[in-house]
């Protein structure tokens, strides 16, 4: 893999030949009018699983999230022992078993594999190596290193504080009081949390630094801890405390991931559309829901009701100024959809989403300039000058949302071509038949 600087060819620089992997984007030719059946979420779902790993009995997860970053998942939880078995209606069913070291850890390029795994191997029997995808090992982890230290669990890595190391599992955790910074990534806390029900202390996780991102992910783990019976106390701005505790076996039902409903919500105000998602929950602590304030201050009309979400275009599509800290994964689609808008946007507060699959400030920057749109990187996030937007081949940098982020773009720029849509799989592995899907559900068209 290239170095971060030669993953980013400087804005302006030619697009190159098309390669093995590349998928043309298709251009919309009349407003969309489709009905969009959205995949589980990514982050319920890894939850979920780690917390059945640590539960006294089997659980089920129903309709959970089958895309890399869960297969690297169940993957991480099968090498430790905890059996993970596809059931005949797509469900998983999760064995509980002792946790077994000696082993190895693929993380691909899963935050939530990197962050959430390494606690819960520190109560496996032996060592467990851990490492992934080359870009996973630029991103920001020395935190949970530190904090698993502190807690007394034994890490070896390179000094550099990131993939790969080992935790050296010796069948328990003390546990106890630890203070991390983790304005790099809310899922330092979430990783800690999700496994310190087990800690023979259990523990308390203060946060020192700048402002956490990404906090309702946070709720969403101190949510599915309590569903699975362990008491969290959230009281305390930047401190949380898990007492040690059996958890429960859970049967849960995944919901829809709402980050990954973005894409599809921006066809609908591209094409001057309609899309609608069922299953949209009228209550959740998925960040992604912001989606639907953004959709509606860039001039849609939004409808939440017992039957999901439906989005239907106004008139164009205007410029925002929003600040997208707690929502970061929203960034590439918003940014897209920036830049298709009747005027300039800026998007701010998340500084932190450079150290995401890629430097998502530098990768967009990048990518809108080649096709010609006016970006400029700001301290936090991106100023976006709508312009008359060029064909052009749009690089991915291994990022799922960059895949998610030129489809939109190519709904009303034609000839553009997303190298390596491959990558999407990580959340979304159907994302280019439900794209097509959904374009084939036109006004006045048979689908
Ligand atoms: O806990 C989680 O499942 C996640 C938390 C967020 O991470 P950051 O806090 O690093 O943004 C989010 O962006 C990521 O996609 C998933
Ligand atoms: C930041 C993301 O993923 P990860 O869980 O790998 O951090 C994302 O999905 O946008």
């Amino acid at each position: 893999m290239p170095s971060a600087d030669e993953d980013h060819p400087p804005p302006g620089s030619p697009a190159a030949p098309p390669a093995d992997g590349d998928w043309a984007a298709p251009a919309a030719d009349g407003p969309v009018d489709a009905r969009v059946v959205l995949p589980g979420s990514k982050s319920l779902t890894n939850r979920y699983l780690v917390l059945a790993a640590h539960a006294g009995e089997v659980s089920r997860l129903r309709a959970p999230l089958r895309s890399r970053d869960t297969h690297l998942m169940a993957g991480a939880l099968r090498a430790l022992g905890t059996g993970v078995d596809d059931v005949d209606d797509g469900d998983w069913l999760v064995t509980p078993g002792p946790l077994r070291g000696d082993t190895d850890v693929d993380c691909g390029l899963a935050g939530n594999v990197m962050r959430f795994v390494p606690p819960l191997a520190g109560l496996a029997d032996g060592p467990v190596r851990f490492d992934g995808d080359p870009h996973a090992r630029r991103r920001p982890m020395a935190p949970v290193l530190g904090a698993l230290r502190a807690l007394g669990v034994g890490v070896d890595d390179d000094d550099r504080g990131g993939l790969p190391f080992t935790v050296h599992g010796a069948g328990s955790v003390r546990g106890g009081t630890v203070t991390i910074d983790a304005s790099a990534s809310s899922q330092f806390v979430s990783g800690l949390l999700l496994s310190a029900a087990r800690f023979e202390e259990g523990v308390t996780v203060h946060h020192d630094g700048k402002a956490v991102p990404s906090l309702p992910h946070i709720e969403m783990t101190v949510e599915t801890l309590r569903d699975a019976g362990v008491v969290v106390d959230d009281a305390e701005p930047h401190t949380w405390r898990v007492e040690p505790s059996e958890v429960n076996a859970l049967d849960v039902q995944v919901e829809p991931d709402l980050s990954n409903a973005a894409q599809f919500l921006a066809a609908a105000l591209v094409t001057g559309g309609r899309v609608h998602v069922p299953g949209w929950p009228q209550y959740t602590t998925q960040g992604g829901d912001f989606v639907r304030e953004v959709v509606d201050m860039m001039g849609a009309d939004v409808v939440l009701d017992r039957s999901g979400l439906t989005v239907t275009a106004g008139g164009g599509i205007l410029g925002v100024d929003v600040d997208l800290h707690d929502s970061s994964e929203l960034t590439p689609v918003v940014a897209a959809l920036a830049a298709l808008a009747d005027g300039p946007s800026v998007i701010r507060g998340v500084a932190h989403i450079r150290g995401h699959e890629t430097d998502r400030l530098r990768a967009l920057h990048t990518e809108l300039d080649r096709l010609g749109c006016g970006v400029d990187e700001t301290e936090d996030g991106l100023r976006i000058t709508p312009r008359p937007l060029r064909a052009g081949r749009f690089h991915t940098y291994a990022d799922h949302r960059m895949v998610m982020a030129a489809a939109v773009l190519g709904l009303a720029v034609p000839g553009v071509v997303v190298e390596d849509v491959g990558t999407v799989a990580k959340t979304m592995p159907e994302f280019t038949a439900l794209w097509d899907r959904m374009l084939r559900e036109r006004v006045g068209a048979q689908a």
